[in-house]
């Protein structure tokens, strides 16, 4: 079977092939680093080994969980912000028929999502739509103490009750977070739900293959074992016994390094399948939250194509020469949709009659491509076979890792977010919060 490939071809204008393959000795030394957990943040580093260390026990535990929530649920709410989020999201839409929520015939359970946001109108809109379904929640949260997730969970958790009684809902809140401490943890115990623990050693961001991922998209019915199976292919193919030129995420590593030393500051994940959409949500949090620090980083930004080509295309084609692109590229669409032949030919798309909608796209693609690097814009493409769960894992533990080796190549610890907190500290004191009574007194003091 083939596997997710990268391609780096259209990068050679800007920073030849023998300067990236220069990066080779160390590549190996930030990989070996990771292996041997000898780096910065490598109390956080299980992740590394993670899908080889699934266990068949382990997924029946959680397919068993999604099959009650499947089997008395109208609608799940999964409650989760960042890696307690948006992978789960990335996986479910990127397979997800774009129109499914529209159906009357669901198979399964509608997934829709909360704890993302402080958002009084779509929490009272949720509670709304929820007033006359049977539904459930997954409450995910690492830390058990995320004010965003804290907060939809009380909403939820007491409409849930108010609307099934205490027993029904206990069979369908289902947590997922530490195994020891946090507000999340007291709850479910307390409570007596069913939970999931997030390993110690994995952080939010590199959690999707955990219960905060892998929960979600098997309650959706999406098949979990071969998301799994994809991302083992590529631990093995990321790993440190193939050869750098081979290792798409050894060589990702060093180009976008490479390109960053070179003045181009952010890196645009492009897609041009809109199901990929919070693909690049999750990759945005995987990068930012890795290598933005001690006052350096690539800037990760991201755009679906070709809808943002008609607003963000002209700034990527002619702004500040300080961008590159890495393209996911899906080879096969699922399904096959001609353009028709229309006699009067009113609006001259003739000439594509008989084509497949994913010709034209492809031509976007590669026009695309072209006009930018003639404009100034390295470009990668990994490319991915079809969007299905397989290769969806490929794509996940790819970026990982690759994520692993950037950071240390830009000599930060990709596995902490220290800076996440400011925000949180200058909340917690506006809000009166017990324990920030010093902080509330200064930051009133600046208002
Ligand atoms: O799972 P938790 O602890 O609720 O955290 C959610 C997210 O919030 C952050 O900690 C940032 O505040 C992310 O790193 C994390 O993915």
């Amino acid at each position: 079977m083939k596997n997710i490939s990268l391609n780096i071809d259209k990068v050679a204008g800007f920073v030849s092939k023998e300067t990236i393959a220069a990066y080779e000795p160390q590549v190996k030394a930030c990989m070996e680093t990771l292996e041997n957990g000898t780096g910065k943040g490598n109390d956080f580093l299980g992740w590394l080994h993670l899908p080889s260390s699934i266990t068949a026990g382990h997924l029946a535990d959680l397919k068993a969980t999604a099959q009650v929530l499947r089997d008395n649920c109208e609608v799940v709410v999964v409650a989760g912000i960042g890696g307690s989020y948006l992978g789960a999201r990335a996986v479910i839409e990127a397979l997800s028929n774009s129109f499914q929520w529209l159906k009357a015939k669901q198979n399964g359970p509608v997934i829709v999502f909360a704890g993302h946001n402080i958002g009084e109108d779509y929490l009272f809109e949720l509670t709304e739509y929820l007033k006359d379904k049977k539904f459930g929640v997954i409450n995910i949260s690492k830390s058990g103490t995320t004010t965003e997730t804290a907060l939809a969970f009380r909403l939820l958790k007491k409409q849930c009750e108010d609307q099934l009684g205490k027993e029904m809902a206990k069979k369908v809140i289902v947590a997922v977070t530490d195994a020891k401490k946090g507000a999340a943890r007291v709850t479910a115990d307390k409570e007596g739900y069913k939970t999931f623990i997030i390993p110690d050693n994995v952080g939010g961001r590199f959690s999707v293959l955990t219960p905060v991922g892998l929960l979600p998209i098997a309650v959706a019915g999406f098949d979990i074992e071969k998301l799994v199976e994809g991302a083992r292919t590529m631990e093995t193919v990321c790993g440190p016994a193939t050869p750098f030129a081979e290792n798409p995420a050894a060589v990702y590593a060093a180009t976008r390094n490479e390109l960053y030393k070179d003045g181009k500051k952010i890196e645009i994940l492009v897609n041009f399948n809109p199901k990929l959409h919070y693909m690049n949500e999750w990759w945005k949090q995987l990068y930012g939250e890795s290598e933005g620090k001690d006052g350096k980083g690539i800037y990760p930004s991201a755009v679906d194509f070709s809808t943002d080509l008609h607003s963000m295309g002209q700034w990527i084609q002619e702004g500040e020469r300080t961008i590159f692109e890495t393209v996911i590229s899906i080879e096969k669409p699922e399904h096959t949709l001609q353009v028709p032949s229309d006699g009067e030919n009113l609006d001259g798309l003739n000439f594509l009659a008989g084509k497949r909608v994913d010709e034209v796209n492809k031509m976007a693609e590669l026009g695309t491509q072209l006009a930018h690097v003639d404009g100034g814009v390295p470009n990668m493409r990994l490319i991915v076979p079809e969007l299905n769960e397989y290769y969806l894992g490929e794509i996940i533990y790819f970026f990982e890792k690759a994520c692993g080796i950037s950071g240390y190549l830009l000599g930060v610890n990709p596995f902490n977010q220290p800076g996440v907190e400011a925000y949180k500290k200058n909340m917690f004191a506006l809000l009166n919060k017990p324990g920030y009574e010093e902080e509330s007194k200064a930051i009133q003091a600046r208002l």
